[in-house]
């Protein structure tokens, strides 16, 4: 696929990456207060389908809070209140005739901790379908298939499905979480630390899982690991105290940074 970059800078937003490719979210001038905290200033991002986008940034720069505006899990808090907006496919995902609902059937979202819940295997990865009206079986074991084998855990589980989830390996675990997020169909996934908790070859089996995915879903990850955002992000954003202080292709990021803050922090400089 042949883009066009360019970059401009406003007096308010960071280095913007203007490309021809679709966006499948575009935040503009997003803020966040956690009651008088102001965690998420003007955030202006272009997210583009099929691409890994990384969130980098250090302890409390407001990663996780961003990647849970996006799927409104965030307003779970109560004193959470926000400005702008962020269009999804377009549409502002904070209009007040917008489903949540229908916006979480397209967002899928895997965390930090293996979250499986105490069923079995199957009923981890049938749970999304079924709530969405599935009962037929025989399209669930079609659902349940497609969705291990895209986790890259299928080989693994497929003589245990009826066994519980908790009985796994935590690498095993977070490649169930996947696969529970993928039997809904997202467009796009959110992944916050999603290996933080995991040895080194589940995390490999996982960053190899990642670009698999891209293929057909749009990923957006938070990781504390600049090695894995370098290896297997298209993109990458890097926020600081709420704010974007730079927003561009992995590799200039990490070869070429055009603020000195991002070359501090990839540098181990601080944080
Ligand atoms: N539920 C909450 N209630 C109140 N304040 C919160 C809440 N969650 C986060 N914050 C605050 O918002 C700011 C951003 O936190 P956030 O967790 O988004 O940062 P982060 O970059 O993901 O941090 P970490 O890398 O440590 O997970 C911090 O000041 C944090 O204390």
């Amino acid at each position: 696929m042949t883009t066009i970059v360019e970059k401009e800078r406003t007096t308010e937003s960071p280095v913007r990456v203007k490309e021809h490719a679709k966006s499948v979210y575009s935040t503009n001038q997003l803020n966040l207060w956690y009651g008088s905290n102001h965690a998420l200033k003007n955030i202006d991002l272009d997210i583009k389908e099929h691409e890994v986008t990384a969130i980098i940034g250090p302890s409390g720069c407001g990663k996780s809070t961003y990647i849970k505006t996006l799927n409104r899990m965030v307003e779970l808090v109560p004193s959470v209140k926000t400005s702008g907006e962020i269009l999804y496919r377009d549409r502002n995902i904070f209009d007040s005739n917008y489903s949540v609902e229908e916006l979480r059937t397209r967002v899928g979202m895997v965390f930090q901790k293996p979250n499986p819940f105490p069923k079995s295997i199957y009923d981890n990865v049938a749970y999304g379908p079924r709530i969405h009206g599935i009962r037929n079986k025989k399209i669930l074991n079609e659902i349940v298939e497609k969705s291990l084998r895209g986790a890259a855990i299928w080989d693994e589980v497929k003589d245990r499905l009826h066994e519980n989830a908790y009985g796994v390996s935590g690498g095993q675990q977070q490649r169930i979480c996947i696969a529970r997020a993928l039997a809904i169909e997202p467009d796009v996934i959110l992944m916050d630390e999603p290996t933080s908790a995991l040895d080194p070859i589940s995390t490999l089996k996982i960053e190899e899982l990642v670009q698999e995915l891209k293929k057909d879903y749009s990923i957006i990850i938070v990781t504390h690991n600049m090695q894995q955002a370098a290896r297997i992000s298209d993109k990458t954003a890097f926020f600081l105290n709420g704010e974007v202080v730079e927003f561009d292709h992995t590799d200039t990021i990490f070869s070429n940074p055009s603020d000195k803050r991002t070359e501090d922090y990839i540098s181990g400089r601080f944080g």
